[in-house]
């Protein structure tokens, strides 16, 4: 028998139950009580799941209000002290969501926790805030209630905890100047540890047996304080007398592999996706008492496993590990969709191709029968429909197109570089005639109900398209109308025709299919469908000119065109895994040139295209930066480089760390970046300062995940911050990122404020 278990659920829910409710209390609809009741239903249906599927160890503790990293802040009574936290009070829910969000039902609002990306995915985690005095302290209860719930059902559980170097790693405070890896933050360790000791004792209190402790930190570029702190940890851990799993994914550990086999620790998980030459190394160097967990089931991707390639791979495996090796996916479902068995539109062959987080589950179950020596007639009906449909997949006649592979092969000639930048801004200024600090948003307004409702009643087919047409018009004409009034600079249509940037554009391009369920949680209450990406891309219409040459008619300012870039459409989708990443970038890339030609053409004379997730696609080691970098900005400026020189192009990053990549930045030659910076308090601009960025730059001015509306002096002094780093000629006022979450009410009067904020700034110079 081979053992199976998973690292984590996906707890959005499959018709986004959660969000719904989150979305319902925060708006005072319901009481806590309410909202209690639906995460215990969402957590037992995903619990009977997954034991349905035959899993053979439940993980609890994978779910989160919110996010996973703060359920776990919370949990070690880490509240930053604006939040007005007792000290020997538990944290409540209400903090828990005033934390994330900056307000709840209860308590005084105070600016959010920073949030930030969860490695190279696209889900923001909250980052934790410390000091060097930081205390830690058990102060929330709810994994041992969910243990409890679980083990009421009749489950195996085995929960489910970051591991003290992630959390710290992950979290930030002003003491701690060299970032993630800063040392300094170790020293930390002697008073966290014996809170993890204590959640350990109550666990075993409770009578579980194998706890999963997730370091995923171990596949980044690990300095050796950190590896001996792994030491110091896992002694820690292994004291309690439970099981240690350390789980590990999204890359190797192998260069830690024989560490992990002096470790006290009793297995460890790896990731056989994303590098599956670590299976060998890690299997030869464990001890005889030490078991391996193998996810060779891809979590964060949604094509069917070829388990013929899984079963030869771990044949060897099983035969030198016996009971020893434990299979799961490569690492928690949290990144795909919930089940397969709501995409009721898709083709049947399309579908045929794909596996959700409910099915992974299932290939888990019967590769693991497989390798154990089950050959029964079910076991082998299940291996032949697999079979059947990716070999079908992989000889299908969809995936390639001869134009594309044509075009892609004439685009080698094309030059990437524009005119330098001074030229070209001088010819900008001189046909946009823009103030100093001139204003502009980063693309979307709210996405009100209405909209949302008209697109909903356009699908499902009871809206004529004239008529979403007209209302979605109506709706730009009021977003135009709005910033002329306040006196924006540089205009935008709203966005309002997109479900999402990147879903949008999906839609439109041949090559991608899309889902009606495929929700994946993006942060909080927020999700996306990524679109799947199953064959060659090419673009058989313009996807915007006609709304925003629309919007450019009703005005004499400037409208800016909004694309969203090669790079962040293909991170946030589901990408097909039968050619590199960056053949399929560059024909991304081409289908946006051509996007970004026909918008001059149609007289859009400013053209954004948003890249909020090149940095969100940096390999994790560093080795690897330079190779993916170099293609990232090749497949940007082969989206840009085909336009005049009085055509202004603007990209927009959000939710990253630049220090690292500011070269790259630097070299997709963009007139004008827009960034999120406000809630660093624009420490985000020391990469640009340091580097002496020179191209112009829009540090955001005020955080858009927050309703809070942000004060005028405020945004004029982050200006003045940014002014001392940067040329104030060069500044552009902007918020952080788009408006969509947002509702009016706040929205007008932050931009309104904004609007006044960099009128102070002109008249001050
Ligand atoms: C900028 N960000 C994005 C990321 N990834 C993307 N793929 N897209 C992004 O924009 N990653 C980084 C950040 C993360 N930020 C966000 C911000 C906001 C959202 C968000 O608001 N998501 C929406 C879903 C958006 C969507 O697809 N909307 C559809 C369907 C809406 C819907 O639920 N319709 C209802 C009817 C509604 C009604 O009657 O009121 C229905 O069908 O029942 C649409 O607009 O058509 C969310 O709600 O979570 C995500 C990431
Ligand atoms: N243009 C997009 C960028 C989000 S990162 C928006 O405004 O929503
Ligand atoms: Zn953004």
């Amino acid at each position: 028998m081979v053992t199976t278990h998973s690292l984590g659920f996906p707890r959005i829910g499959a018709q986004r139950e959660l969000k719904k409710a989150l979305e319902a209390y925060w708006a005072g609809d319901i009481q806590a009580t309410e909202l209690e009741q639906l995460g215990h239903d969402l957590r037992q249906r995903h619990w009977q799941i997954q034991q349905q599927a035959g899993i053979d160890l439940i993980p609890v503790g994978d779910f989160a209000w919110y996010d996973q990293i703060l359920e776990w802040t919370t949990t070690l009574g880490v509240v930053p002290a604006r939040f007005g936290q007792s000290a020997s009070l538990p944290v409540s829910l209400d903090t828990l969501f005033r934390m994330a969000r900056g307000r709840a039902p209860s308590g005084t609002p105070a600016a959010a926790c920073e949030m930030t990306k969860w490695f190279d995915t696209n889900y923001h985690y909250i980052v934790p805030e410390i000091t060097p005095e930081q205390q830690f302290r058990l102060a929330r209860e709810s994994l041992f209630e969910q243990v409890k719930e679980a083990q009421a059902q009749g489950l195996s559980v085995k929960p489910v905890i970051p591991g003290p170097l992630t959390w710290l790693w992950l979290s930030k405070g002003d003491a701690y100047t060299e970032g993630a890896g800063d040392v300094r933050k170790l020293a930390l360790l002697e008073r966290l540890l014996p809170v993890y000791a204590q959640v350990l004792e109550r666990l075993k209190a409770l009578g579980v047996e194998w706890v999963q402790i997730d370091e995923p930190v171990l596949v980044l570029d690990m300095p050796d304080a950190w590896l001996s702190a792994l030491k110091q940890s896992s002694q820690v851990l292994a004291d309690s007398g439970l099981h240690i799993l350390l789980a590990t994914y999204f890359g190797s550990v192998q260069e830690h592999a024989v560490l992990l086999g002096q470790l006290p620790i009793h297995g460890v998980h790896i990731d056989g996706v994303r590098a599956p030459q670590q299976l060998a190394p890690v299997a030869d160097a464990l001890r005889a008492d030490q078991i391996l967990s193998v996810g060779l089931i891809d979590g964060r991707n949604v094509w069917r496993t070829d388990l013929d390639a899984a079963h030869e791979r771990l044949q060897s495996l099983h035969k030198q590990l016996g009971e020893r090796l434990w299979l799961a996916p490569s690492c928690s479902l949290l990144h795909v969709p919930v089940d397969l068995s709501f995409e009721t539109e898709l083709d049947a062959e399309l579908r045929g191709w794909l596996s959700f987080a409910t099915q992974k589950l299932d290939e888990l179950r019967w590769l693991a029968l497989w390798l154990g020596g089950k050959d029964d007639e079910q076991t082998r009906q299940f291996l032949a429909q697999q079979r059947a449909a990716v070999q079908g997949r992989r000889v299908s006649a969809r995936i390639h197109r001869e134009e594309v592979r044509q075009r892609l092969l004439e685009a080698e000639s094309i030059s990437l570089d524009r005119p330098p930048f001074t030229q070209r801004i001088a010819s900008q200024q001189a046909k946009l005639k823009l103030p100093a600090y001139p204003t502009t948003t980063i693309g979307s307004f709210p996405q009100t109900s209405d909209i949302r409702k008209a697109r909903r009643d356009w699908r499902q087919g009871s809206l004529p398209d004239a008529a979403y047409e007209k209302a979605m018009r109506a709706e730009i004409e009021q977003v135009v109308r709005f910033q002329e009034d306040i006196g924006l600079d540089v205009l935008v249509h709203g966005e309002a025709e997109r479900n999402d940037m990147v879903e949008y554009f999906g839609e439109l391009l041949a090559g991608y299919a899309f889902t009606q369920n495929g929700w994946v949680q993006s942060y909080g209450s927020r999700c996306v469908k990524p679109p799947l990406i199953f064959g060659d891309v090419l673009r058989p219409v313009a996807m915007t000119v006609g709304w925003s040459a629309y919007a450019q008619s009703l005005t004499a300012k400037p409208v800016k065109g909004m694309l969203t870039g090669p790079v962040t459409m293909l991170q946030w989708s589901f990408v097909r895994d039968d050619q590199p990443r960056e053949t399929t970038c560059r024909q991304l890339a081409l289908a946006l040139r051509d996007e970004v030609n026909d918008l001059e053409a149609a007289g859009i004379s400013v053209i954004q295209i948003d890249e909020p997730a090149i940095r969100e696609g940096l390999p994790l080691r560093r080795a690897d930066w330079k190779a993916y970098l170099d293609w990232a900005v090749d497949c940007f400026r082969l989206s840009t480089s085909g336009v005049r020189d009085d055509t202004q192009i603007h990209t927009h990053m959000c939710y990253s760390e630049f220090n690292d990549i500011m070269e790259a930045i630097a070299a997709m030659d963009a007139d004008v970046i827009t960034i999120e910076t406000s809630r660093s308090n624009m420490e985000l601009l020391s990469a640009f300062e340091d580097f002496h960025y020179p191209n112009d730059i829009g540090p955001g001015v005020y955080d858009i995940h927050s309703p809070n509306v942000p004060d005028v002096e405020w945004m004029v002094g982050l200006m003045r911050k940014a002014a001392q780093r940067l040329p104030a000629e060069r500044l552009w006022v902007n918020p952080d990122c788009g408006l969509k979450t947002r509702a009016w009410p706040e929205t007008q009067a932050a931009l309104k404020a904004m609007v006044e904020a960099a009128a102070s700034l002109r008249q001050a110079t």
